[in-house]
């Protein structure tokens, strides 16, 4: 180096320290201020600053290099990844907010702020384990010392969710027995013994790779983006669904602008269209702990593209809970869930969905077997063939499933219709029972398919069996309320209206209807995230005031 050179770099270094100091306490400002974007490019810019300067201090003669200054540019820069950390993870951009958080920890490997940063961001992403180690690294920081109770918040957090997400125990039961009120409880992602394989329904379903008894949790999923609101009279509904709607769409692009992992399963949704073409995911993308970002091809997500797959795969919070949570019956909510939407819709549907929070919980509403494809109702499937076809028709398929494969091929699709009419005529409902029964036998229908057709008619029967006059009346000539219970949970699995009837049968009858099968339906209804003594007093309670 040449001597005036040598002269003038410490003008330029102080000045270049100045311009930091300055950058420094305005990039600060503007983090407390919570504005986020600004922040960021100032941390940018000083980050470039002290990248230089550690450069040139590098390239310094070894005699002249001044080691403290060297250490505080390193401290400045861990402090600006560290900062610019929390800024991005504010605004949700993870990824870029992850590699910040490592290459702090690069320059500090125990830097408190910035384990304390990544550990929440890990713990939003439901990647519990990771989370627990960086909580449990910044205990060992000295500025921990300060924070235990901070820290130790977050590491029993973890400690909970982990479990929950690695043996799907979950405890709703306060919540539940509370009408579903109050902030939703905190839960974890958790992945039961499923698969995604091909299915025969359509393209690609959710299949069991264990038996999983009624009650089981099937899967826990988290929303990649929801989107909430009160719908008010026709017109103004109408208006509030479409912002609602643009805004959800709008949440769905910035997620998966920001994250690669959900960019690639979004991109493999289906759109309705080909879907035997469809490539099956593997497992271990629905895993939020497996670090994968992408395989190096993204296909581009249009904007058509992102249209079709909400069309096709978004879910409407119409769970009992989310009309308790919205207090108010114009309450709409919809979301994507990634996992949830491989499964298949079928009339014969093998498990029911209950949403907490932007979750969705998955459980079997009836015993499945291994090998058994898991489907959950997109529509009302106690209702008769005609609505059934509609109501798919509206979601732009026609349903495959074995239910409507039997009741459209059944031979004696003209008398099922003659008593259709009748019941739409205003027939007596006892008689069409009567008559359905009676056909029932002539045709020789059994098994499961008895089911079917009960559940088809369930409006008539329930109407029946809780009425005093038509039982008097019909009682006799027609199968005991549990036989038609039975057969219809067989076919779709325990229900509230189902469940509704048998505790009403319950309250009347006393000993008629046995407390074990009101339990078993519950289980299947409500899910074993319902613990035993709380199932039993949800179901007392309805018992008492039929308020359950
Ligand atoms: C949420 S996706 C379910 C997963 C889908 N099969 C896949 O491969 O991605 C919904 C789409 O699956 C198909 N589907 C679901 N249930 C069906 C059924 N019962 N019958 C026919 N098609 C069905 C329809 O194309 C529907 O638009």
């Amino acid at each position: 180096m040449r001597e005036e050179d040598l002269q003038q770099e410490p003008t330029m270094a102080a000045a270049a320290e100045e311009q930091m100091q300055q950058l420094r306490s305005k990039a600060t400002e503007l983090l407390l201020r919570e504005e986020w974007e600004e922040s960021i490019q100032l941390y940018s810019h000083l980050i470039n600053l002290c990248q230089d300067q550690i450069s040139k201090t590098h390239h310094q003669d070894s005699n002249n290099r001044d080691p403290d200054h060297l250490s505080k540019l390193h401290k400045s820069l861990c402090l600006s990844f560290s900062n610019r950390a929390e800024a991005r993870s504010k605004l949700q951009d993870f990824t870029q907010a992850l590699e910040d958080c490592d290459r702090a920890l690069q320059i500090e490997a125990t830097h408190f702020k910035t384990l304390l940063c990544k550990g929440k961001i890990l713990l939003s992403l439901n990647r519990y384990s990771n989370a627990l180690d960086c909580f449990k690294a910044a205990l060992s920081d000295p500025q921990g010392n300060g924070n235990l109770e901070i820290v130790n918040g977050y590491l029993e957090k973890c400690k909970k969710l982990e479990l929950q997400s690695r043996t799907g125990s979950f405890d709703l039961s306060d919540w539940v027995l509370n009408g579903f009120r109050g902030k939703p409880p905190e839960l974890a992602e958790f992945i039961g013994p499923v698969l995604v394989k091909r299915s025969e329904i359509s393209g690609r379903g959710l299949f069991a790779t264990k038996n999983i008894d009624a009650g089981t949790l099937v899967l826990v999923t988290k929303a990649i983006a929801i989107e909430r609101g009160i719908l008010g009279g026709q017109d103004s509904g109408e208006n509030a669904q479409l912002v609602m709607w643009k805004n959800f769409i709008d949440k769905v692009k910035e997620v998966v602008t920001k994250c690669q992992r959900t960019q690639l399963l979004v991109s493999m949704l289906s759109t309705g269209e080909n879907e035997e073409e469809l490539e099956v995911p593997e497992m271990g993308l629905f895993r939020p702990e497996i670090e994968k970002n992408g395989n190096g091809f993204l296909e581009k997500l249009d904007m058509d593209k992102i249209l079709s797959i909400l069309d096709v795969n978004s879910l409407v919070e119409e769970a009992v809970s989310a009309k308790v949570l919205g207090k108010n019956s114009d309450f709409y909510g919809v979301g994507l869930w990634l996992l949830a939407s491989f499964i298949n819709h079928s009339c014969n549907p093998n498990s029911r969905r209950l949403h907490v929070g932007d979750y969705v919980i998955v459980h079997a509403s009836r015993d499945i077997k291994a090998g058994e494809e898991i489907t959950f109702m997109y529509f009302d499937t106690l209702s008769l063939l005609d609505k059934r076809v509609e109501m798919s028709k509206s979601w732009g398929f026609n349903c495959r499933c074995k239910r409507c494969k039997f009741e459209d091929g059944v031979c004696s699709k003209q008398e099922l219709r003659e008593i259709e009419i009748g019941l739409e005529k205003g027939a007596d409902v006892g008689g069409a029972v009567y008559r359905l029964e009676e056909g029932i036998r002539r045709w020789a229908v059994r098994g499961k398919e008895k089911g079917y057709l009960r559940a088809s008619f369930w409006a008539a029967y329930s109407a029946v069996y809780s009425s005093d006059r038509l039982m008097k009346r019909w009682g006799r000539r027609i199968p005991a309320m549990e036989a038609v219970v039975d057969s219809v949970v067989e076919v779709v699995g325990s229900d509230e209206r189902v469940l509704k009837m048998v505790v009403e049968g319950l309250k009347k009858n006393g000993g008629m209807v046995e407390f074990e099968r009101v339990m078993k339906l519950g289980r299947g209804f409500y899910g074993k995230v319902v613990k035993k003594q709380a199932m039993r007093n949800l179901l007392e309670i309805g018992i008492q005031d039929q308020s359950y």
